[in-house]
């Protein structure tokens, strides 16, 4: 049987990974600040959705569940990128950076991530079914965000607690 903190260990992963795809929409936020793209780009989250979902399902995993999952990845991805242009508008400036191409070098640093996702949706698959699963998972969050000094109501907090708003099972 697992124990209690294999289980929150497991909520940690994927707490983490979350976040470090989060960290890649600040490189999504520079490219599209260069291109002038929109945030949204509808095409490319159906071909988010579908692989999360062909690849949840042949792990075994639930496909409304996975759908969830992946919906609220990519709606805390664009809540970082709307907050960081709308900061670099104020500032007449985005940060002095050659922007990465979100096609060639971007969207394959997600797609990788995304494989991550979907074994440590599987790893905490029993985690994520328990009771106490949204405070696990509020509770890891605010853990994470404190080991790198960020606070709970930071845009990355808000970020993060959207990206895993729908990571437990009802
Ligand atoms: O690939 C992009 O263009 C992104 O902005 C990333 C992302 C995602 O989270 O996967 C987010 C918003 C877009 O609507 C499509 C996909």
């Amino acid at each position: 049987m697992k124990t209690a903190s294999a289980a929150t260990d497991s909520i940690r992963s994927l707490v983490q990974t979350s976040a470090q795809r989060l960290q890649i929409a600040e490189k999504v936020a520079l490219a599209k600040w260069y291109s002038g793209a929109s945030v949204e780009d509808a095409s490319r989250e159906v071909e988010v959705i579908q692989k999360a979902v062909k690849d949840g399902t042949n792990a075994g995993l639930e496909s409304a569940q996975v759908e969830r999952f992946f919906k609220a990845q990519i709606e805390a991805n664009k809540l970082i990128q709307y907050s960081l242009l709308a900061e670099w508008q104020r500032q007449g400036q985005a940060p002095e950076q050659a922007g990465a191409n979100l096609v060639k070098e971007i969207r394959p640093q997600l797609d990788e991530i995304e494989k991550q996702l979907i074994e440590e949706l599987k790893q905490s698959a029993a985690a994520r079914s328990a009771k106490t699963c949204p405070s696990d998972v509020a509770k890891a969050v605010a853990e994470y965000l404190d080991s790198r000094n960020l606070k709970t109501d930071s845009r990355e907090g808000a970020a993060l607690d959207r990206a895993m708003g729908s990571a437990c099972i009802r």
